[in-house]
């Protein structure tokens, strides 16, 4: 049995750099299901929706609430996802699920990300406590700079929250204090094989580029939060509702399906911090 909880030159390694990677978080045949399951999956496509960059240049994403007893659900409820945040977090209170969302950057039209802190976002959302919110992001094909692959600037985190305007339908942060950032820290091109996994602090400064390549982009990017962290600007209440764990094997032997209408899908239109 491998044992998947963060180790404590990890948990070094997040605190010093805003994050970690961690090779095969996932095995072969867990992100072959889930792949297989998403593209087959008319549900996850009937919600999807395409935010653009500043080009005009399109990212389709899926983005929901409560995790069930489909195979997203499942991992993103497995012990070993959620022990593994808590170790990340500060705080004591229980860990709870944010939101998914499965990001689709297609072959040619894929778009950019400009420079953000996903606190950016939940700061307009009237979440309080940055150290208490953590991402995961699961390779679910392979992230390679062709392809246009997260790029972190790394240690950005201990800059503490940088103001945040419009880019685009998106939300970035100030270009003044990212070229300060640029200056001073490095940049790392967070390239992943399928089935591994990012762990990254609300406050870390992340882009991509636009995927011009042949290959698609497929991840999994899930955020926990702890119960206390109220997001008074937040209408959805996933954010205080505690993760029922399941064991890590409940993905590959439980489940065979799509998500379901009742985890709640995010209507473009809704989100407040998108506002
Ligand atoms: O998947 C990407 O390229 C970046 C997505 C991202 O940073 C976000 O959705 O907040
Ligand atoms: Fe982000």
């Amino acid at each position: 049995m491998i044992d998947f909880r963060i180790s404590s030159q990890e948990l070094g390694n997040f605190l010093r750099d805003g994050y970690v990677i961690v090779k095969n978080f996932l095995s072969g045949a867990e992100v072959e299901k889930l792949y297989a399951i998403a593209i087959g999956d008319d549900l996850l496509q009937k919600h999807a929706f395409d935010l653009n960059d500043q080009s005009g240049k399109k990212t389709k994403l899926t983005l929901w609430y409560n995790p069930g007893d489909d195979a997203y659900g499942l991992l993103t409820r497995s012990r070993r996802m959620v022990e593994s945040v808590e170790m990340l977090m500060d705080g004591d209170t229980p860990i709870c699920h944010f939101h998914s969302k499965l990001m689709q950057k297609e072959p040619k039209v894929g778009g950019a990300w400009e420079w953000h802190q996903d606190f950016g976002y939940w700061y307009k959302n009237e979440f309080l406590f940055p150290d208490e919110m953590v991402s995961v992001m699961v390779a679910i094909t392979k992230a390679t700079r062709e392809n246009g692959c997260l790029q972190v600037i790394k240690g950005s985190h201990k800059m503490g929250r940088i103001e945040h305007g419009f880019a685009g339908e998106q939300v970035g942060a100030s270009q003044h204090y990212v070229d300060l950032a640029l200056k001073t820290l490095p940049i790392v091109y967070v390239e992943l094989e399928p089935g591994d996994a990012l762990f990254f602090h609300s406050n870390l400064l992340h882009r991509s580029e636009a995927n011009l390549s042949d290959t698609a982009r497929w991840s999994l990017i899930s955020v926990y939060n702890r119960q206390r962290n109220i997001g008074y600007n937040e209408p959805n209440g996933s954010h205080t509702v505690p993760v029922r764990i399941v064991p890590d094997d409940a993905l590959m032997k439980w489940a065979a399906t799509g998500v379901t209408e009742s985890a709640g899908f995010l209507n473009k239109d809704k989100d407040e911090a998108l506002k």
